[in-house]
């Protein structure tokens, strides 16, 4: 099948709305490819922070870019051969992955890794641009939301259930700085797109919001 025609469905939104737990369950439904794009800013952080790189520094940031050596393997994110699955979730690396991904070089270096997970039947991907820069012809798109207080409840469960340390205000603080990060920086900002269906999961289960997105998937499958 040829790229362009292969389905795509981009869901887009602010930290811990719940985009990859519903993109992976999405994607499980359909027997869709998964990509989680905020791992591979992520990533980059991860390597920048163990080479100790100055992530003011672009062009070296850009560099990790274009040489991660990543592999997803199932839910484990390997760096290298190492599982780094978690290490990548440090509030270290959540901080400097939404401050490196400000940087164009480093977006232009991790662009086509992301076209190639396009593969037939079809990809289900979650970040902040997925729909705006990387995929616009999806064929559907999502943002997806939840308050902000709802998010950092979420995050500091998910955390405590992992068995790592979390404090509710700096998850909080956390979010209210990622957030106006990534909505105000120059490239690629997080904003909701005209062509884009709002999901505020704030009052729905899980199981809901994926019901609507396989719902709205299977209505923009019938136009
Ligand atoms: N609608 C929802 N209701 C309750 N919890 C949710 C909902 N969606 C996601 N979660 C939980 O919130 C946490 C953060 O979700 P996650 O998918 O990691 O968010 P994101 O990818 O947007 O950062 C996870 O523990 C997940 O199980
Ligand atoms: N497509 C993407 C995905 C993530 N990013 C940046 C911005 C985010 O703060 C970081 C981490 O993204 P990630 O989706 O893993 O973060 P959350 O799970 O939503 O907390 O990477 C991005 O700029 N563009």
């Amino acid at each position: 099948m040829e790229s362009h025609i292969i389905p795509v469905i981009t869901i887009d939104g602010p930290s811990a709305s719940g985009k990859g737990t519903v993109a992976q369950m999405v994607a499980q439904k359909l027997a869709y490819h998964y990509l989680d794009s905020g791992a591979l800013y992520r990533l980059v952080a991860l390597v920048a922070i163990r080479s100790n790189t100055d992530c003011a520094n672009e062009s070296d940031i850009a560099d990790i870019a274009s040489h991660l050596n990543a592999t997803f393997d199932g839910s484990s994110i390997l760096l290298n051969g190492e599982d780094v699955s978690d290490a990548i979730r440090s509030e270290q690396c959540s901080k400097l992955a939404s401050i490196i991904a400000g940087q164009p070089a480093v977006r232009a270096a991790l662009l086509q890794r992301q076209c190639a997970f396009r593969q037939s039947p079809g990809l289900v991907t979650d970040g902040r641009d997925m729909g705006s820069a990387v995929f616009p012809d999806a064929s559907l798109k999502i943002f997806l939301t939840a308050s902000a207080e709802e998010r950092a409840r979420r995050r500091y469960k998910q955390l405590i259930e992992k068995g790592i340390n979390a404090n509710m205000q700096s998850i909080l603080q956390d979010i209210y700085e990622r957030d106006t990060r990534d909505s105000n920086r120059d490239i690629s900002p997080l904003k909701q797109q005209v062509d884009t269906k709002l999901l505020d999961t704030t009052f729905l289960s899980i199981e809901e919001a994926v019901n609507e997105v396989l719902r709205l998937h299977n209505a923009a499958c019938k136009n």
